[in-house]
């Protein structure tokens, strides 16, 4: 649908985005995924054609012509509306804006207004409205032209849980029928609602795959354990352990990734019960998809030092 070949957008002699390419295919959604400053946004802008790369193409797929913008509806990170329209005047407008007849406007405001689920406010300020129903009112706005590709800009970083919920619900319909590509950095709602992702850091596209494909690329068994007191200490000692690979630390718990889960379990918690360490939590388990988003921007920042 649409391909990314060799793009390249450099800010004051820095590389924003380092030579990505990839392949979006029709009826995906794909997450893009990665830390503040990754890049993602001058991506997005990139496809949408508000951005020009330095170098590189942003190509239709299959030879396709014409402008691309036609293709794709855009949702920016900071939406900006009109809070003394109503939810049907503004889309009214930004159909009138682009050029569509008044009655076309009027007919194409009232049914994406009841596509996205916000049919009952359409005549209410949009100064009334919650975090989700504008994100819901933004993506109506984003599909005003009828494009097939959506581009959504943190479509639900900023939401409360509601909000969220409401968002990533609307996102899990319009999957059906458009092809989707939306950022985050929040690693739960790349699980929840996408088919591939592709993770970026410092501008470059580090890895990517359907969800199955990368986490069985990195999947391997951890221990997670929470003591009393200061954990740091603990980590060190635990990492003395010859079937620990590595250790980190998130959220107050101690992340052991080890090779043989087994062995590693009853040594750890014959040691624990020895040692009487003040234990509060233990679990064996595997590593999830924050545990590869910590992996990997961890080992490109240590590839920066190199
Ligand atoms: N217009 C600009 N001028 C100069 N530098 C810019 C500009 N836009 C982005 N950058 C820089 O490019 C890099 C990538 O920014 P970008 O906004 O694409 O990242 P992001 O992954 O979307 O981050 P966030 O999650 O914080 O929105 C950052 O270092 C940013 O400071």
């Amino acid at each position: 649908m649409i391909t990314l070949k060799n793009i390249t957008k450099t800010f004051d002699k820095e590389n924003a985005v380092k030579n990505i390419t990839f392949h979006l295919s029709p009826g995906k959604c794909v997450a893009l995924l990665g830390p503040n400053g990754a890049g993602k946004t001058t991506t997005l802008k990139m496809i949408a054609g508000l951005m020009h790369p330095t170098s590189g193409q942003v190509e239709l797929a299959n030879g396709g012509s014409g402008d691309i913008r036609k293709h794709i509806g855009y949702l920016p990170q900071h939406p900006q509306f009109h809070n003394w329209m109503t939810g049907k005047e503004f889309l009214h407008y930004v159909a009138r804006l682009s050029h569509i007849s008044k009655q076309e406007s009027q007919k194409l405001a009232e049914q994406l207004l009841d596509r996205v689920g916000i049919a009952d406010a359409k005549n209410r300020k949009i100064s009334k409205y919650s975090g989700g129903m504008k994100q819901r009112l933004g993506i109506a706005q984003a599909m005003i032209h009828k494009p097939t590709v959506l581009l959504l800009d943190e479509p639900v970083s900023a939401l409360d849980p509601i909000g969220r919920r409401d968002v990533l619900n609307l996102m899990e319909e319009l999957k059906q029928e458009s092809t989707l590509l939306y950022s985050t950095h929040i690693l739960g709602d790349a699980e929840e609602a996408s088919d591939e992702i592709l993770l970026m850091h410092k501008g470059a596209i580090v890895e990517s795959g359907s969800l199955q494909e990368v986490r069985k690329r990195h999947q391997v068994d951890k221990i997670t354990l929470r003591f009393e007191g200061n954990m740091q200490a603990y980590k060190g000692k635990i990492e003395a352990f010859p079937f620990v690979t590595h250790t980190d630390i998130q959220k107050q718990n101690i992340h052991v990734y080890v090779q043989n889960v087994h062995e590693a379990r009853d040594v750890l918690l014959e040691h624990v019960n020895k040692e009487q360490w003040p234990l509060l939590f233990f679990e064996v388990g595997q590593t999830t998809l924050e545990d590869l988003f910590m992996k990997v921007v961890n080992e490109h920042a240590m590839d920066d030092h190199l």
